[in-house]
C-alpha cells in the first residue's frame, strides 16, 4: 500500500512503567523473551505492506534506534520502503520538545507532504496487538470518512483510561470523551487513526493549541467539521503503558486461549544488535531442571524449576533455584535456592544464593504505600545486585545498579520497599 504513510508516535515517557523505562523509551521494553514493545506495530506495519513509516522518538531513543537500526528486520528498507526515525526538531531558541501526540506529528509535517500520500495511519508504539490494517483502510475508503478510529469494547471499569467514542447506527462517531470519569459507552479508541492526508494537514496547519493531541482536541474538532468513524476491531489488543498490564500481556504468551500468539502472527525483531539468537546457544534443560508453561528463550540454562514465566535470551536458574510467575529479562542470573515469585526483572541482574524474592503480603504493602502503582508485583532494576540469603517482600521497587552495599543489614527488605543506590 504505497498510498499509505505510517507515522508511529514512540515518544511518549511511559513513567507508569518506572525504572524499566529509566534507561530507554516504553516502546524499547524488551517483551515476551526476544522482543521488543515495538516489534508488534513495526510487525503489524510490514504485514499490511506499508512501505513507509516515521517513527517519532523524543524520551531516551537511543535503545530504540539502536533496535529499529535501517528497518531491514521488519522488510522496512530498499528501494521503495523506507524507515525514517524523527527525533524532535532543534527551533529557533532551544529543542522544540513535541509537547502532545498531534503536535509530534506537526512537527514533521515536512514528511507528509515530501511524499505523495492518500491516507496518513497514525499509531503508537506501545501497544501489544496484532492487526492488518488494510480491512481498516479499506473501511476508511468505503465510509468516505475523513478520519477513521480503530475501537473496541473495554471493561467498563477500564474506560477512564481511554478516548470514547459514541457512534449512530452506521459506525459514525457523534461524541467523543477523551478519558471520561463516568463513561456512556464502553467503546475505546485504541490509538489507531487513519487520515486523508489533505485533512490532517489542514486540521494541523489550522491549531494554534501547543501541547496538540489527537485525543483530547483533534478527534473533538474533526467530529464538528468532518465525517469521523469508527471501524471495531475484533482480536486482541493491549495498552501495555503500566506494570500491571505489561505483566499480563506477558502471562497471556502463556494462555493459548488468550490470542496472543506472536509466531502466528509473523511477529518479526531485531536479533543483531545484541547477539539475540546467533550468539546464543540453544536454550539447555539439565536432568534436575524443571519447566511448566514458560517461555523459554535461547541462551537459557535451567536447572531449577521455571513455572508460568517468560524468560528472555541468556537467563540461568541454578540448580534447587523456583521462578514462578516471573518476567525475567537478558542474562539474569538465579542463583542456586533462590526463589522468585511474580518478580519483574531488568536485564543483567544477579540473584544471590537462597534469595527469597517477591514473597510477601501484596495487602500490607499496599496499605504502606498506596500509591504504588501496581500490586503484587516486585520490580528489580537492570545489572542490579540481590544479596545471597537476603528476603525481599512484594511491591518492592530495586534500583538498577544498586549493590550489596545499599541493603539494610541481613538483607530484610519488608513489602512495599524500594532500595536505591546510595548516592557516593
Ligand atoms: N510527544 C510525543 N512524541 C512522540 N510520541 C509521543 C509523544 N507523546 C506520546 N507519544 C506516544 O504516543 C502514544 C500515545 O500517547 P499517550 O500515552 O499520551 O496516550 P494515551 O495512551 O494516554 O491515550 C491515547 O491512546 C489510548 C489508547 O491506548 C486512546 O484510547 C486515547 O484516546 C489516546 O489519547 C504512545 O505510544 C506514546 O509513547
Amino acid at each position: 500500500m504505497q498510498d499509505v504513510l505510517a507515522i508511529l508516535l514512540a515518544g511518549g515517557v511511559g513513567s507508569r512503567l518506572n525504572i524499566l523505562v529509566r534507561k530507554r523509551a516504553k516502546p524499547a521494553v524488551p517483551f515476551g523473551g526476544i522482543y521488543r514493545i515495538i516489534d508488534f506495530t513495526l510487525s503489524n506495519i510490514a504485514n499490511s505492506d506499508l512501505t513507509c513509516v516515521a517513527v517519532l522518538t523524543q524520551y531516551k531513543p537511543l535503545s530504540l534506534m539502536d533496535h529499529i537500526g535501517d528497518g531491514s528486520p521488519w522488510d522496512l528498507s530498499g528501494r521503495t520502503r523506507e524507515v525514517r526515525i524523527l527525533p524532535p526538531k532543534t527551533g529557533e531558541k532551544d529543542w522544540d520538545w513535541y509537547r502532545g501526540t498531534a503536535d509530534a506529528v506537526r512537527q514533521n509535517l515536512d514528511f507528509i507532504t515530501q511524499r505523495p500520500s492518500r491516507e496518513v495511519i497514525i499509531l503508537s508504539g506501545d501497544h501489544v496487538y496484532h492487526m492488518d490494517y488494510r480491512p481498516l483502510i479499506a473501511y476508511h475508503r468505503e465510509k468516505r470518512a475523513q478520519v477513521t478510529v480503530a475501537m473496541m469494547p473495554v471493561p467498563w471499569e477500564e474506560t477512564h483510561h481511554f478516548g470514547i467514542a459514541i457512534t449512530d447506527e452506521t459506525g459514525r462517531i457523534i461524541d467523543w470523551e477523551e478519558k471520561p470519569k463516568k463513561a456512556r459507552s464502553n467503546l475505546a479508541s485504541m490509538g489507531v487513526y487513519v487520515f486523508d492526508t489533505s485533512y490532517l494537514i489542514s486540521v494541523l496547519k489550522s491549531s494554534t493549541i501547543e501541547d496538540l493531541d489527537f485525543g483530547m482536541h483533534i478527534l473533538p474538532q474533526a467530529l464538528k467539521e468532518a465525517s469521523v468513524y469508527a471501524y471495531r476491531f475484533e482480536g486482541y489488543w493491549r495498552d501495555v503503558g503500566t506494570l500491571e498490564s505489561y505483566f499480563r500481556a506477558n502471562m497471556d504468551l502463556l494462555n493459548p486461549d488468550s490470542g496472543l500468539d506472536p509466531e502466528a502472527w509473523g511477529t518479526m525483531t531485531n536479533i543483531m544488535p545484541h547477539g539475540l539468537t546467533y550468539d546464543f546457544p540453544p536454550a539447555q534443560i539439565l536432568c534436575e531442571g524443571q519447566v511448566e508453561n514458560s517461555v523459554i528463550s535461547p541462551g537459557c540454562l535451567i536447572g531449577g524449576r521455571v513455572e508460568n514465566s517468560v524468560l528472555s535470551p541468556g537467563v540461568v536458574v541454578e540448580e534447587e533455584a523456583y521462578v514462578k510467575d516471573c518476567v525475567l529479562m537478558h542474562n539474569v542470573k538465579v542463583s542456586r535456592g533462590a526463589r522468585l515469585f511474580r518478580v519483574i526483572s531488568d536485564k543483567e541482574v544477579f540473584i544471590g544464593e537462597r534469595a527469597r524474592v517477591g514473597f510477601g503480603d501484596a495487602k500490607v504493602a499496599n496499605e504502606r504505600f498506596p500509591k504504588h502503582l501496581f500490586t503484587g508485583l516486585t520490580l528489580i532494576g537492570k545489572s542490579a545486585y540481590i544479596p545471597g540469603r537476603s528476603q525481599i517482600g512484594t511491591n518492592c521497587v530495586i534500583y538498577p545498579d544498586v549493590t550489596v552495599e545499599d541493603y539494610p543489614p541481613d538483607f530484610m527488605v519488608k513489602d512495599g520497599s524500594t532500595i536505591q543506590k546510595r548516592s557516593t
